[in-house]
């Protein structure tokens, strides 16, 4: 049995089930070297305060104050690595034309080790800081600089799922961001997986990775057929963007007649470890496809609200039990905050409840019933995108890995401000999803290691 790292002694909040929650008020969560959760206590456990004391006597108990609240670590399903330089401008492009003007001139530059040695420690860095312990990131084409980011999660102890973009179709990539031939990119893309794996201090794959197809538009179908044989070989995850835009699907429509859902499936790049990013125009055939081959979605609700043109069908897809997490979609989004996304989502689904046109009456202007609420969303946020990245995380639960953070409401520069004697459990809680910032945030778990100390 392996030995026990650290104790912590405080308040915690998580999400079992979709759309409730759990709150302890006093509990003791045992965590071993590995960093798996060995014994979750609370005072009405006989031996409570004897496992209390014992781990103070040994200087292995971590105890919270009475403001601080221990969290699961937040699961980021969609990061576009290379686009951090361009968060929080360029924005006013429709899909195509950002891609085209801004996003491929910037990722092109990650073919310098150096540049990328500049941007992805920071990168890391700011989503840890944010509480996102495990992060699916988009790279670029450039095998090396993708090992790289492989390598700085690592660093920095972050749970890491690395893809090394694929885009070879000449029609739609610029000359200057392009897989040099197809057969080329698939051995890179296989050299990729090998490296990542085999990196050093990786013996616990706490960095995987990711077989990254950009999305229909930028791949040729024999790239497509390539990467779902890798696939199959090395039973890895795949992440993609999936029918995010009517530009996007159309032109699917166009090149095979068929949605992307049902190429992606075609080429053996549908799997129950698939990360389908938006999934905006999905068919009722597209639900049946994801349910059967137990692929997930990451909901991205900022970026759609740039880029979708409609809103996502996040009720329809909780309900029908599809696996579901949220994506900040950086940079198509600029905030690299889970518990931003968190509002975000709910903020969508609420417009899309109510619709916006004023020339129309209240009861004809938007689709009823499609609000999700907070707890849905912090649910996708933990226990969701656990269950996408095919992890033990997401609760505080036996046998799961401590990925966690400290929220700290009492802390000088705090948006978040809870009266006991006024807020309910749930008001507590929905308040830290959405007032909760980084300066909140003060310690932060990945695995048992502590990754974030102030
Ligand atoms: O939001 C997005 N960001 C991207 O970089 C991208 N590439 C294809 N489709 C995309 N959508």
């Amino acid at each position: 049995m392996s030995e026990i790292k650290f104790a912590v002694l405080g308040q915690f909040f998580h999400c079992p089930i979709k759309g409730d929650f759990e709150y302890a008020k006093k509990a003791l969560i045992q965590v071993d070297n590995n960093g798996t959760i060995v014994s979750v206590m609370t005072e009405a456990d006989v031996e409570f305060q004897t496992q209390v004391s014992f781990f103070s006597s040994k200087s292995k108990l971590i105890e919270l104050s009475s403001s601080q609240y221990l969290m699961p670590g937040m699961v980021d399903l969609h990061v576009h690595a290379p686009q951090f330089p361009q968060a929080g401008k360029g924005l006013d492009l429709p899909l195509y034309d950002w891609l085209q003007d801004y996003t491929f001139p910037l990722e092109a530059k990650f073919a310098d080790m150096d540049f990328t040695k500049q941007i992805y420690p920071s990168l890391v860095k700011s989503l840890l800081a944010n509480g996102t312990t495990s992060a699916v990131y988009f790279a670029t084409i450039h095998k090396d600089s993708s090992v790289e980011l492989a390598r700085e999660c690592l660093k920095q102890g972050q749970r890491g799922y690395v893809g090394k973009v694929n885009m070879d179709e000449a029609s739609q990539c610029p000359p200057f961001y392009i897989e040099h031939s197809t057969a080329d990119a698939l051995k890179d893309t296989e050299l990729f997986i090998q490296e990542v794996i085999g990196l050093e201090g990786n013996q616990h794959q706490l960095v995987s990775p990711v077989l990254t197809p950009r999305f229909v538009p930028s791949c040729t179908s024999e790239m497509l057929q390539g990467l779902g044989e890798l696939a199959q070989k090395y039973q890895c995850h795949v992440q993609t963007h999936c029918s995010e835009s009517d530009w996007a699907r159309d032109y699917s429509q166009q090149m095979y007649g068929k949605t992307d859902a049902e190429i992606y499936r075609d080429f053996g790049l549908m799997t129950n470890r698939t990360i389908l990013a938006h999934s905006i125009f999905l068919t009722a055939a597209d639900h049946a496809i994801i349910k059967e081959t137990g692929a997930s979605i990451a909901h991205c609700p900022l970026s759609n609200m740039y880029f979708a043109n409609a809103a996502m069908q996040t009720r329809e897809i909780l309900d029908n039990d599809l696996k579901c997490g949220l994506g900040s979609d950086l940079a198509g989004a600029p905030i690299p905050s889970i518990f931003h996304t968190c509002l975000d989502a709910v903020n969508h689904s609420r417009v899309r409840e109510d619709g916006t046109s004023t020339y129309l009456a209240a009861d004809t202007r938007g689709e009823s019933g499609s609000r999700i609420s907070f707890l849905e969303s912090y649910w996708m946020a933990t226990v969701g995108g656990g269950k996408a990245i095919d992890a033990k995380v997401g609760l505080f639960q036996v046998g799961f890995e401590f990925d966690a953070l400290v929220v700290d409401t009492a802390v000088s520069d705090s948006n978040i401000f809870i009266i006991d004697e006024m807020d309910s459990d749930k008001d507590k809680l929905e308040k830290i999803i959405t007032l909760n910032n980084r300066q909140n945030i003060c310690k932060v778990w990945v695995k048992g290691q502590l990754v974030v100390n102030k």
